[in-house]
C-alpha cells in the first residue's frame, strides 16, 4: 500500500550499499558558527548566550520540547530573522537553501517548473530532472503537484534545494507529516544525498529517533541555550536496532525530560 506512493520507489536495498559507502570527496558544505546568540520577542526570552559551530559537511540536529527555540535559531542560520544580540555566520544566502513541513510547491506549475523556479539558462529544465531523477522521481517531472503524494511533494522540495547545490541545507520538520515508512524512505534519500553532495545539514525535529537515525551531533535546547550536544558514532545507515541505538536515543529524552 505504500510503495504505490512512488512511481519510482527507491527502497534501501538499493540506497544501503552507497549510502554505507564512504564519502568519496569531502563535499562542500559550509561551516556554521553563531557566538552569543540571543532573541527574544518582547518580554520572551527564546535564546540566551547561545554558541554553536558547526563543521563544514557536518549533519547536525536539533531537538528538545515544543517551543524550546529550535524553528528560531534555524530562522536565524537561515538568514530569515535577526537576533537580539550575537554574531551568525552561515555564508551567503545563494548558499543556503531550507526545507519545511509543507512543500509549498506552486499548484499552477508543473513539477519540473517548481524545481526549476530560479534557476536561470537554458539546461535549467535539465538540471531540474536530473535533480528529480535524484529523488526518484524521474518521469514525474510534467505532472502536476496535486496528483503528487505528501511524500512525494516532500521529494520534489528536496530537489528543489539540490538544484542550486547547496553549502548548507536546513530542514524544518520536513518529515513531520509523513506516515512511518516513508520518513524511514526519506531518511535514507536525505542520508544518501547528503553524502553525495556533501553540504552541511541542520535538521529540526521532534522524534528523537530521527536524529539519533541522520546526525552526527545532536544538540539538545533547553532553557535558551545548547543543554545537551550528543556525538552519534554508530555506522550509517543506521538501524534502530543496532547496538547502541536506543540507548542513545533513551539518553537524549530523558535530558528532555529534565532527567538525565
Ligand atoms: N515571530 C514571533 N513572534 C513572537 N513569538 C515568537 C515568534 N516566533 C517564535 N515565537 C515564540 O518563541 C518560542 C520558540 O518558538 P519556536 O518556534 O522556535 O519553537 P520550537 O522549538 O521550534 O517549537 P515547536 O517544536 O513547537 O515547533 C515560542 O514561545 C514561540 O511562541
Amino acid at each position: 500500500m505504500f510503495l504505490t506512493e512512488f512511481d519510482t520507489p527507491v527502497p534501501p536495498r538499493e540506497l544501503a550499499p552507497e549510502a554505507a559507502a564512504p564519502r568519496t570527496s569531502p563535499g562542500d558544505g559550509l561551516a556554521v558558527t553563531l557566538r552569543g546568540i540571543a532573541k527574544s520577542f518582547g518580554a520572551r526570552h527564546v535564546l540566551q548566550g547561545l554558541d554553536l559551530d558547526i563543521a563544514p559537511g557536518e549533519f547536525v540536529a536539533l531537538v528538545g520540547r515544543s517551543g524550546c527555540g529550535k524553528s528560531t535559531l534555524l530562522r536565524l542560520i537561515a538568514g530569515l530573522d535577526q537576533p537580539s544580540a550575537g554574531t551568525v555566520e552561515a555564508g551567503q544566502v545563494h548558499e543556503r537553501r531550507l526545507m519545511f513541513q509543507d512543500a509549498r510547491l506552486l499548484p499552477w506549475k508543473r513539477v519540473v517548473d517548481n524545481v526549476a523556479l530560479g534557476l536561470a539558462g537554458r539546461d535549467a529544465k535539465d538540471r531540474a530532472m536530473e535533480a528529480l531523477s535524484q529523488v526518484g522521481l524521474a518521469g514525474r517531472g510534467g505532472d502536476w503537484p496535486s496528483t503528487l503524494s505528501g511524500g512525494q511533494r516532500q521529494r520534489v522540495a528536496l530537489a528543489r534545494a539540490l538544484v542550486h547545490r547547496p553549502r548548507l541545507l536546513l530542514l524544518d520538520e520536513p518529515l513531520g507529516a509523513l506516515d512511518a515508512l516513508t520518513r524511514l524512505e526519506m531518511h535514507r534519500l536525505i542520508e544518501q544525498l547528503w553524502r553525495r553532495h556533501g553540504f552541511t545539514a541542520l535538521l529540526v525535529t521532534h522524534d528523537v529517533a530521527e536524529a539519533v537515525a541522520l546526525a552526527d551531533r545532536v544538540l539538545l535546547i533547553d532553557r535558551g541555550g545548547i543543554a545537551l550536544d550528543a556525538a552519534v558514532t554508530l555506522p550509517r545507515p543506521r538501524s534502530r536496532a543496532a547496538p547502541g541505538f536506543a540507548e542513545l536515543e533513551d539518553r537524549v529524552l530523558r535530558h528532555i525530560v529534565g532527567q538525565p
